[in-house]
Parts: structure tokens; sequence; C-alpha cells
């Protein structure tokens, strides 16, 4: 698991820490100065923006290590009056030279702003990154994005690469921040704010058979979906209840023909009623809002097992939130929402993803997975998990059908929910990736692919 911390929680860490400031940044310069030997590969010129602060002070340090292996190198200072007056003495002193613009050298350094960064870049910080058409090595972060949230409220720097110090911050998982490298500066800091599960970890929680297994242990889940005008969404999401883990699935409602057509190993009614015991439901893709949807999303409430709401069943909990009241407060409950049904159900998401998902799941008590490039899962207790999509091709028609059928099957056998949702969250995007490998697909192809991802994901679990 990788985790990551705020600006703030990184501030504390560095007050705590047994060391001077100064060690700190001479660390951080002396690691962002060897990436930036490895990114030249032999060139020899390099270009430093350099801002007012500490963000500018560890280039400034690190122009000075490059100058000690005989870089050439140059240094914008965007506020001179406030630079760091110990590195800009040190980098003088090594023979860096201060200029006004950037001659033509093979990387740019960006120590514009870090960690107290507001806003997007400023003019004059613009007019000097457009210029810019060597690589960029970000210190800290891409200037310009903010570092709990990854927002870009205006212009920022396009990093090739981000050096970043003793721990990830938000905006490594949230932004585009190029390849990311950690250069461990001796801070320690307590449990994260954000975290990343590899692969292997979602690998290991997977549900696997035993030998002893029957078609019963790992759970049964039960698909409310689809109707006559929306059968789609009921095959897909059924088919990703079928395909996510060996349990039974049980299908109820009005496209019961056409999941039985496509899933013949699936058990399909016409009602919830008539469905039999299952061990967590699925709610919501292609059901409609209207009554005979909201009696099917009482009923599943009031079932006692874990629920996943999705779709249609996101905006009926919006527009009637005594619904909820049906829900026995023991028993998980799963919100699915993309950006507008967030919008219905908690307010408009803004700048800050992960501060909303945290907030709606402590309101609602529920894990509330926020869908994005970067999809935001937070629990009820405070636990946040993001996880990243390889490309965007899971945006497809259809693809939210297949995540709210593998969060039902995890959810059936007995994960906890919040690594129920970030498993199924990760297994999806991986299918979409071995599906797409490039060209656009239909969420039926991604379903397609769901074997493979999970196959994926179990070979990099290393043997007991
Ligand atoms: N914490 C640690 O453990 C370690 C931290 N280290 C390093 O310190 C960095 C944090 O340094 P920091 O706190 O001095 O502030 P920093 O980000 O350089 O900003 C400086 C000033 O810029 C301004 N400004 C604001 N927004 C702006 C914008 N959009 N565009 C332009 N300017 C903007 C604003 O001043 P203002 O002009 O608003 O008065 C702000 O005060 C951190 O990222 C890491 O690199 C390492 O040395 C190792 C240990
Ligand atoms: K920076």
């Amino acid at each position: 698991m990788r985790g990551m911390w705020t600006a703030a929680e990184v501030r504390a860490a560095e007050e705590r820490a047994p060391v001077a400031e100064s060690v700190l940044m001479r660390r951080a310069a002396f690691g962002t100065a060897t990436v930036a030997l490895s990114m030249l590969d032999g060139r020899r010129r390099v270009g430093l923006l350099v801002g007012a602060g500490n963000n500018g002070g560890d280039a400034l340090w690190a122009g000075y290590f490059l100058r000690r292996r005989g870089v050439r190198v140059y240094a914008v200072l965007l506020a001179p009056e406030r630079a760091h007056r110990a590195g800009l003495a040190a980098f003088r002193r090594a023979g860096g030279r201060v200029v006004d613009l950037l001659p033509e050298v093979d990387l740019v350094v960006d120590g514009i702003v870090g960690l107290s960064g507001r806003g997007g870049l400023r003019p004059d910080a613009v007019a000097h990154v457009e210029r810019v058409t060597a690589p960029i090595l970000a210190v800290d972060l891409p200037s310009g994005l903010d570092a709990d949230t990854g927002a870009a409220s205006g212009r920022h720097v396009r990093a090739a690469v981000t050096v970043t110090f003793g721990c990830l911050k938000p905006v490594h998982a949230l932004a585009d921040c190029g390849d990311v490298r950690l250069v461990d500066i001796g801070l320690s800091v307590d449990s994260p704010y954000l975290s990343e599960l590899t692969s292997a970890e979602i690998g290991a929680l997977w549900p696997v058979p035993g030998r002893s297994s029957d078609k019963y242990t790992q759970g049964v889940t039960g698909v409310a979906a689809g109707s006559s005008v929306y059968p789609g969404a009921a095959v897909l999401a059924t088919g990703a209840a079928v395909l996510g883990t060996s349990g039974m699935v049980r299908y109820a409602g009005a496209a019961a023909e056409a999941v039985r057509a496509r899933w013949p190993e699936a058990i399909c009614t016409g009602s919830i009623t008539d469905a039999g015991r299952v061990q967590a439901w699925v709610v919501g893709p292609g059901l409609g809002t209207g009554s005979s949807a909201e009696a099917a999303l009482r009923t599943v409430l009031e079932a006692g097992v874990p629920v996943c709401v999705d779709a249609d069943a996101i905006t009926l909990l919006a527009t009637n939130p005594s619904l909820s009241d049906a829900r026995d407060p023991a028993t998980p409950l799963v919100l699915t929402p993309h950006d507008r049904e967030f919008a219905r159900l908690a307010g408009a998401v803004g700048d800050d993803r992960v501060g909303a998902a945290r907030r709606a799941a402590a309101r609602f008590d529920a894990v509330v997975l926020l869908k994005g490039h970067a999809t935001v899962i937070a629990a009820p207790d405070g636990r946040t998990l993001v996880n990243r999509a390889g490309s965007s091709w899971a945006a497809t028609a259809g693809s939210g059908d297949v995540l709210s059928g593998l969060i039902g099957a995890l959810l059936a056998s007995g994960t906890d929910p919040l690594l129920a949702a970030a498993g199924a969250a990760h297994v999806h995007t991986l299918a979409a990736d071995l599906a797409a490998s490039g060209a656009p697909i239909p969420a039926s192809s991604l379903l397609a692919a769901v074997p493979d991802a999970v196959r994926t994901v179990r070979a990099l679990v290393p043997s007991e």
C-alpha cells in the first residue's frame, strides 16, 4: 500500500524531525540532483526556475550539487529578493549563473512553488514555463497543482518527472505528475490521509475458492438492475458478478429473459421477493427511477445484507432521502456516484475530490466510490483509497454496470466493503486496459476481459 500525506501532515513531520530544516533541504536537493543527472544521461545544461520559498531553495541547492558534477546551471529567480538565501549563495559559489531568461538547456528544474502553492501559476511564471522545450523535473510537485487535492485552478507545469521528499502527497496520485520518484529524507509520518493498493494487494484480497468450497462459499450476489427499456445494464452487471468470483448470482427484475439468454448460470426471476437469499445486492443500473424501481431499492435496503447502490438507485436516494431509513444501520452500503450523481446526493464535488468523498462517506455512513480518472473510495471510518486508471478507455457506456456487478460479487464474498469497492475498481480499470490495448472498446469487451484482469492480479500474489 502506498500512503500519501497532506501538506499540513508533512509540515508537522518536518517539525518533529530530529534534524534541522537545512539538513532536510540538502537531502531533498541532493536527491533532486541525482534524479536530474539520471535524466540528463550525460548532457550538461540545466535551467532552474526558482520561486520565493523552500521549493526554490531545493532547486538552488540541487543546482549547487549539479555544478559540483560539472553541469552548467542557469537560474531564473522569479522573486529575486525572496530567493532562498543560503541556497542562492551556495549556487553562486559553485559557479551557477543567475539569468533573466533561460538559455537552451537539456533539462529544466521546476522549483517555482511546492507545498505552499495556492492557485495556478502566476503570469511571470507562466511566461518562463511557456518558453521551455526541454523535459521538466518538478521539485516536490508540478508548480500550479494543489498538493492535497491535485486540482489545477489555473496554468500548471507539465512534468516529465517529479521528485518528492519523505513521503508521497495526494497530488501524486490525483494528478499527472509524470514519473514520480520518492527520496527518503528521514521524515516519519503517521497513518496516511490517502492510500493506493498495489495490484498484488488486490490479488491477495480477491476471493479464491478452497478445496471444500461449493457454489455458496463465495456468497450469492443478487442483482436488481435493468428494465424492459434497458436490459443491457442488467446483462452487464450480472455478467460482472458471474465473472468476478466463483459465487452464485441471482438476477431479479424486468430483464430476466435477456439475462438468462446471456448468462445461463445466473438464476433469474422477475421480482426481488422471489429471488431467494443473497449475501449482497447490487441495485440500480438501468433500473429507471419510477415507482417499481423505488420499491426494488427499498426491498434490497431492507434485506439486511450489504448493498451496492449505483446509477438510477443513487438518483432515487438523492430525490427521496427517506429511502435510506429502510436500511439496517449495521449493514454496509456502497455508493458509486459519478460527479453528476454525487452532486444530486451531496452537492457539487468541487476541486477537493478526496475531501468530498470523505465527507459524503461520513454523512451517509457508507463507502463512497467517486468515479473519475483517479477514483476516490472513502469509508465512513476515514480510510480513503485511490485507484488510478491506466487509460481512459473504461469511460464508456455500460462500464459502470460492470463495476457495480464486481463490487456486488466481492461484497457477497464477505470482503470488507472499502476493499471490495477498491478491488473492483482496480480490476475494472485493468480489464479496460487489457481489452482496449490502445483502441476504443464497448463495455461488453471490458467485461470479457475481467477474468484476464483477475488472473493478472492473482499472478502477482507471492505464494505462501
Ligand atoms: N516540509 C518538508 O519536510 C520539506 C520541504 N521542502 C521543500 O519546501 C517546500 C515548501 O516550501 P515553502 O513552505 O517555503 O513554500 P513554497 O511551496 O516554496 O512556496 C513559497 C511561496 O510561493 C508563493 N506562492 C504560492 N502560490 C504560488 C503560485 N501559485 N505561484 C507562485 N508562487 C506562489 C507563496 O508566497 P506569496 O508570494 O503568496 O507570499 C509561498 O509562500 C516543499 O514543497 C519542498 O520542496 C524540502 O526542503 C524538504 C523538507
Ligand atoms: K515545484
